[in-house]
């Protein structure tokens, strides 16, 4: 039976953890987790049964698919950590922003690996990810990407250099659709309402605004047509609509997709 394990185990593991655990991808006996926070050890075994191992090398010798989900900045020692512990024909996957295969086959060699870019949802099987492949074979392709169609959608990139665009757009995007219900849920007090009626109006709106765009999505209809069908002419959202046009609403969201994929390069270095 094939083994998976993680080496950082926060919370973009726990959701790729919780996913193939859930999809019967792996029993949770053959999921090895690490991490220097024990507690997190103890909270993964705790909840979903997986193994917690005592070294990073430990779990890198065991395992066929190697997740690496450590923050980028905590690349460098892990894989310098890891470099004569692989298993021979493992493929290792890493999930860290702008960490690209070439930085990783400086210190693992040419090993088989993915570059994927998930993203929170996958915590509820909503996931989007896209990947990039280096020097794997079929079978290790597949385990590779069954750990992420495990938990959502996944696409597949040719050039590299497009994951960074990724980042902003589908890896850092719920934090976009966050900030926004915080930004309801704030004004809408402003506005005098009282703080638990507006929490249950906007959590119950973003809902049904995911709901309508998995409709229009599986009806071939662009979020365009959905916007329209709330903006009656001379009505109140034209007139929101119209604010947000004139404060340069795509300027900022192109300022801050552009500061998120230039970020993202930056890890690189
Ligand atoms: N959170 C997100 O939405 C997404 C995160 N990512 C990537 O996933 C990676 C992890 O992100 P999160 O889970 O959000 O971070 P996190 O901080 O929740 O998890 C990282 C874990 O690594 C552990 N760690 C640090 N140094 C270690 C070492 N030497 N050995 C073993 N464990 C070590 C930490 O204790 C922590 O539990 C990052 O590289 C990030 O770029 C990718 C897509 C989305
Ligand atoms: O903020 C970050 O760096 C990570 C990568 C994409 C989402 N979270």
């Amino acid at each position: 039976m094939n083994k998976i394990g993680f080496i950082g185990s926060g919370n973009m593991a726990e959701a790729l953890i919780k996913g193939i655990i859930s999809a019967n991808l792996y029993a949770p006996e053959n999921v090895l987790v690490s991490d220097i926070r024990q507690d997190r050890l103890k909270y993964l075994a705790e909840e979903y049964g997986v193994q917690p191992a005592s070294s990073n090398t430990e779990l890198a010798s065991q395992v066929d698919v190697l997740v690496l989900s450590v923050k980028p900045q905590n690349m460098a020692a892990v894989l310098e950590e890891i470099q004569d512990s692989l298993n021979d024909s493992a493929v290792v996957i890493s999930i860290a922003a702008g960490i690209t295969t070439e930085r990783i086959a400086q210190f693992l060699g040419d090993v088989p690996i993915i570059r994927a870019m998930p993203n929170t949802p996958a915590m509820v099987d909503q996931g989007a990810t896209a990947v990039v492949i280096r020097n794997t074979g079929p079978r290790q392709f597949k385990a590779g990407l069954d750990v992420f169609m495990a938990v959502g959608k996944v696409e597949v990139l040719e050039d590299e250099s497009l994951i960074d665009a990724v980042t902003a757009v589908s890896g850092t995007g719920p934090a976009y659709f966050f900030l926004l219900m915080e930004e309801l849920i704030n004004v809408a007090i402003d506005m005098g309402l009282p703080a638990d009626i507006a929490k249950e109006l906007v959590f119950q709106t973003a809902k049904g605004a995911g709901l309508l765009a998995e409709m229009a999505y599986s009806r071939n209809e662009t979020p365009g047509q959905l916007r329209e069908r709330v903006t009656s002419p001379g009505g109140t959202t034209a007139a929101a609509m119209k604010v947000l046009k004139d404060l340069d609403f795509n300027g900022i969201m192109t300022k801050a997709l552009t500061a998120a994929r230039d970020r993202s390069r930056e890890l690189s270095q």
